[in-house]
């Protein structure tokens, strides 16, 4: 089995990387008997790399793939301490945030050993009280095993949650983040001054940690990758649903919307300006954001290149379509087959819970 996902691979990466014949049998050989003598084999550099490429390029549920040879892969193979893993993914923070431009990166450790149990490195802590919810819902079964192995956050709306690091199903081990590498963005609005009195504020760079990239049959448990926000992302789900952030209430009334029934459309008119507000204090910050129009336009382009490339493009309609005007965009009115084609990123079984 392992040998059929390895030859596949390596045929189709060899293929688009412009090796020859030789090369590639010769490779494949090798890779038979590394299989036949240690049940595994070992990626190259460039395999590894371009991998991880075709892997973004795969994600049927990603509007960005347009820039997926731009990814910048780091190899942590070699790590081996949780120690060591830590001060790679404060690297990885810094190296993708790059002061507000934001790098596509990702930093993939050794396969099967290890486990980032965040869901992504920086986020916000999520804590249940009798009177409510404090911070962000998402977090709070993260948050309880947190504080199962000793931390204590603060308990404000916004507290950054500690890397949690596994290694061979030991015990994991917690690693505050330094909050000099943390960028943040505060919330404004172009023209509404009461905006900042809410106190909103989001991490600069999404790093999702807790999926599987595989790659030729190999599973690497422990891959984080980054892009930049699409703005609806924040202002459309993590502010706006009622079991997370839950502002538009409080928006509409800071704008004297009448909110006494659905008809006046008043939810529809808080998240708008909420929107704005979020593209426009990224951009006042220099921290890199596209607005899910321009997304759209580029997942076009891509569409369009996968096509000159004579592959066929995969896709979830029910992901690709942006949550806010999505009949705006060309991906509403379109079909997408959602077949499933590796190398990908996949979901894996939680460590805690
Ligand atoms: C460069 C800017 C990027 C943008 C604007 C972008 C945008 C998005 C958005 C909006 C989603 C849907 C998320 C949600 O609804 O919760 C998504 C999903 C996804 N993206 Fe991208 N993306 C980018 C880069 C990347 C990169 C670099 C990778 C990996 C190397 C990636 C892999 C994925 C995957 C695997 C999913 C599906 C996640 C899941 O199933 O939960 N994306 N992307
Ligand atoms: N902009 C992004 N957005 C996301 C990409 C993938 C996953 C997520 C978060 O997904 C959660 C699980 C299902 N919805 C929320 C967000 C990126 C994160 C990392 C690279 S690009």
């Amino acid at each position: 089995m392992l040998w059929k996902e390895a030859e596949q691979f390596i045929t189709l990466c060899y293929e688009e990387l412009g090796k020859s014949e030789e090369e590639k049998n010769k490779r494949l050989q090798q890779i038979k008997r590394e299989i036949e003598q240690c049940g595994t084999y070992e990626h190259t550099y460039e395999e590894l790399e371009h991998g991880a490429r075709m892997a973004w390029r795969n994600s049927n549920r990603c509007i960005g793939r347009l820039f997926w040879q731009t990814l910048h892969v780091f190899d942590a193979r070699m790590i081996e301490r949780e120690e060591d893993i830590a001060e790679r993914l404060f690297y990885h923070i810094e190296f993708a945030t790059n002061g507000g431009k934001i790098r596509p990166t990702i930093t993939i450790f050794r396969p099967e050993r290890v486990r980032i149990w965040n869901h992504q490195l920086i986020r916000y802590a999520g804590y249940e009280t009798e009177h409510g919810t404090i911070g962000d819902s998402s977090s709070i079964s993260f948050t309880k095993a947190c504080e199962q192995l000793g931390w204590k956050g603060e308990r404000t709306h916004f507290d950054i949650l500690p890397l949690v690091i596994q290694v061979d199903g030991r015990k994991p081990k917690l690693f505050p983040i330094p909050k000099d590498i943390v960028l943040e963005v505060p919330i404004e609005h172009p023209t509404f001054s009461w905006f900042r009195d809410l106190q909103l504020k989001w991490y600069a760079v999404p790093i999702i940690s807790d999926m599987c990239l595989e790659i030729g049959g190999i599973r690497y448990t422990a891959a984080p990758f980054n892009g930049w926000y699409m703005g609806t992302e924040i202002g459309a789900r993590n502010f706006a649903d009622d079991y997370r952030y839950n502002m538009l209430p409080k928006i509409a009334s800071c704008m004297g919307l009448d909110t006494s029934r659905n008809s006046t459309l008043w939810k529809d008119q808080a998240l708008i300006e909420l929107n704005i507000a979020v593209l426009y204090s990224y951009k006042k910050a220099g921290v890199s954001i596209v607005d899910h129009h321009t997304a759209a336009q580029q997942f076009k382009r891509f569409e369009q290149q996968e096509q000159e490339a004579g592959r066929k493009v995969t896709g979830s309609w029910t992901w690709l379509i942006p949550p806010l005007s999505p009949a705006t965009t060309h991906i509403f009115h379109q079909y997408y087959d959602n077949t499933i084609v590796t190398p990908n990123y996949f979901y894996q079984q939680l460590p805690y819970e």
